[in-house]
């Protein structure tokens, strides 16, 4: 049984003003397994996000629906776990309460919940800053603890929306590396959107490619590359050829989505 069914899933939203309503994404499917790493990538405009807050219950389906483990989704809950391009932790909480924030609304008891939360900074390469603020952080420093943040929940789901996509190049392949090591160890599910070729292969067991909106899948593409996946991957002869067969992909619908 796969752990995600997306099953023609799609999105209208109501016209505003006196305008026409906006068809963000056609009637959309797709089944994840469980422990699948799957990047969604596809130009800007077409419904990536939309999908992304539809199975992570922000939003609501217009047509179709989700499976969760077989159950229906309806609404937000904790077995997703969602990372937001923007920063979105609690500026008057530490690293270690806000990794441990989901915890305490489960209401896991004050001492299991800050070692479970110390583990997980651990896990992402902060230890040294349990105790800082998120002023006191770097971007990157700020989405590890994000990361931790959401995994701290062990969710069934690992949604991530351009989680990297404000970062410089050298602190994003860092990001990219550490959260691929903890899916290589932890083995989570995960769905992942981003605009980065590079970053959609590296990461990636699969990538999903979307075309200009309204939205549709338009190519699913197995990452066969082995495991653990040095950086230095990105230079071979098979990440190069599937670098070339996706900016060709997207690049199509680029120009569609930008005649
Ligand atoms: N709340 C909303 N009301 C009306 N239209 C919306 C709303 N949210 C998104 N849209 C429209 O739906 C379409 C898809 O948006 P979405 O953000 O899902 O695309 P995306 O692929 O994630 O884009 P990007 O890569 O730029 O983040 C866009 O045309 C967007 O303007």
């Amino acid at each position: 049984m796969s752990k995600l069914v997306i099953d023609k899933v799609g999105k209208v939203f109501p016209a505003q003003r006196g305008g026409e309503p906006t068809r963000a994404l056609m009637p959309t499917s797709l089944n994840v397994a469980d422990n699948d790493f799957i990047t969604i990538l596809g130009p800007s405009g077409c419904g990536k996000s939309t999908l992304l807050r539809i199975i992570g219950g922000l939003e609501t389906a217009s047509e179709g629906r989700i499976l969760l483990d077989g159950a229906p989704v309806a609404g937000p809950g904790a077995d997703r776990g969602f990372v937001f391009q923007s920063y979105t932790l609690f500026p008057w909480l530490t690293v270690q309460q806000n990794i441990a924030f989901g915890l305490r609304e489960k209401g896991v008891p004050v001492a299991e919940r800050m070692k479970i939360a110390r583990d997980w900074a651990v896990r992402v390469g902060l230890s040294s800053f349990v105790d800082h603020f998120p002023k006191q952080l770097s971007g990157g420093m700020q989405q590890r603890t994000a990361i931790a943040r959401a995994l701290a929940n062990d969710p069934k789901i690992l949604l991530l929306d351009e989680p990297f996509g404000a970062l410089d190049n050298q602190t994003r392949a860092l990001m990219q590396e550490m959260l691929l090591g903890i899916w290589e160890r932890e083995r989570k599910t995960v769905l992942f959107v981003t605009h980065d070729i590079e970053e959609a292969i590296f990461v990636g067991s699969r990538v999903v490619v979307m075309s200009a909106r309204p939205g549709r899948i338009k190519a699913d593409i197995a990452i066969d590359l082995p495991h653990p996946r040095p950086y230095t991957i990105k230079t071979t002869p098979e990440f190069v050829a599937l670098k070339e067969r996706l900016v060709e992909e997207i690049r199509a619908e680029v120009i569609a989505a930008d005649p």
